[in-house]
């Protein structure tokens, strides 16, 4: 593949080349397993929606098994929503467990992943997470125990906050994707850099805080989102919806552990020399922003996150038709 960007000046990238190069062809000779197996880690008592909304989308994306791991009490409620996902209710919030039980807890929790670490070709961590203290500790192992066996992870919601207040889960680990929406943005500049966003000279700003976090990938959510891992930065600017409604970044965060690991398939072949992390977001972006417009142009004020998750597959079918 030649470059991430379309010809010229502009920062624009050129995704229907990247989705023609990264797409994997289907054919009966493969078998389950092999188009993808994508794991959220996020749910808890106070959000169901956003862990199922990213792990739906990798499902109806392409990708064969999405699991979620959440807490015990978000977990029946996920399973009710789709009988495709394998849920996990392996996480406990500081309210329903006794101080004396916490490290046996921790352990079980690391115990659990671990059976199924390896099998995973991208984490999605931090979609309705929540905040509480002693389940991020548990969070930052899972982390951890990925960065050991090179699984990507892509980091969102309450996973940024997580990472943005302990930077060494990430810091130089180049499979790690951040995408953070205005708010996120806005605390990881100010924790990185140590300065407020500068957006006169938003793409110098963006590549330094990539630079920053030793070259981790930061996918910049907005208007247009932007991309950088410190050594180069491109945009997506495809049109998408003017509805602003939860739960977007959700589905984007799910499409980008797609999208980053068939690359890393491809990267693996010799068959694309770009960042695979950076082309995962470039399409995972590009693809939202046009389920975004299909569904807007169906439902107009009425649209919602699950009527972009019901335009992904046609989106992508006049993209790359099978
Ligand atoms: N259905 C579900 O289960 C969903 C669950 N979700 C989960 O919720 C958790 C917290 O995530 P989050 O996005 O609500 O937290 P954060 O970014 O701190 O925003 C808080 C406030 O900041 C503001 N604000 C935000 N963006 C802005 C912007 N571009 N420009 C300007 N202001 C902006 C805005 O404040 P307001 O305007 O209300 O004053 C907003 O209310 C996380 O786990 C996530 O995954 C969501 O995924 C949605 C669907
Ligand atoms: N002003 C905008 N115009 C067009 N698209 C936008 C705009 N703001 C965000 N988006 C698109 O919506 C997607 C989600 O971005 P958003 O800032 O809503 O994330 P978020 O706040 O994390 O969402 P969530 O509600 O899922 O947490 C991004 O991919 C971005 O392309
Ligand atoms: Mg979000």
């Amino acid at each position: 593949m030649q470059s991430v960007m379309t010809s010229g000046p502009s920062l624009e990238a050129d995704s229907i080349s990247i989705f023609r190069s990264i797409l994997p062809g289907l054919e009966s000779s493969k078998h389950k397993g092999q188009a993808g197996k994508i794991a959220v880690v996020g749910g808890c008592r106070e959000y169901t929606g956003a862990p199922y909304f990213s792990a739906i989308s990798a499902l109806k994306i392409g990708a064969d098994l999405s699991h979620v791991f959440c807490t015990k009490d978000a977990a029946p409620v996920i399973k009710s929503y789709s009988p495709e996902l394998i849920v996990h209710p392996i996480l406990e919030e500081s309210y329903s467990i006794r101080d004396e039980d916490k490290s046996s807890i921790s352990a079980k929790v690391i115990a659990e992943v671990e059976k199924w670490m390896e099998r995973f070709d991208c984490l999605v961590v931090g979609p309705g997470l929540g905040r509480d203290p002693f389940l991020l500790d548990c969070v930052s192992n899972i982390m951890k125990h990925a960065r050991e066996c090179n699984v990507p992870m892509v980091i969102d919601g309450d996973g940024l906050y997580l990472v943005t207040n302990c930077l060494d889960l990430v810091s130089g680990y180049p499979l790690a994707v951040l995408t953070p929406n205005l708010n996120e943005y806005k605390r990881l500049v100010q924790k990185v850099l140590n300065s407020e966003v500068n957006d006169e000279n938003g793409t110098d700003q963006l590549l330094s805080l990539a630079k920053g976090i030793g070259g981790v990938t930061i996918l910049r959510k907005g208007k247009s989102d932007f991309v950088s891992d410190g050594k180069t930065a491109c945009a997506v600017s495809v049109y998408g919806s003017p509805r602003r409604c939860g739960g977007q970044g959700d589905i984007l965060s799910g499409s980008v552990a797609v999208f980053l690991s068939w690359a890393r398939q491809c990267a693996d072949k010799g068959e694309v020399s770009m960042n695979p992390t950076i082309l995962g977001c470039v399409a995972g972006s590009a693809l939202l922003r046009k389920a975004a417009s299909m569904a807007f142009d169906n439902k107009k004020r009425s649209t919602l996150t699950g009527d972009i998750i019901e335009c992904l597959g046609r989106s992508l079918q006049e993209i790359c038709p099978v």
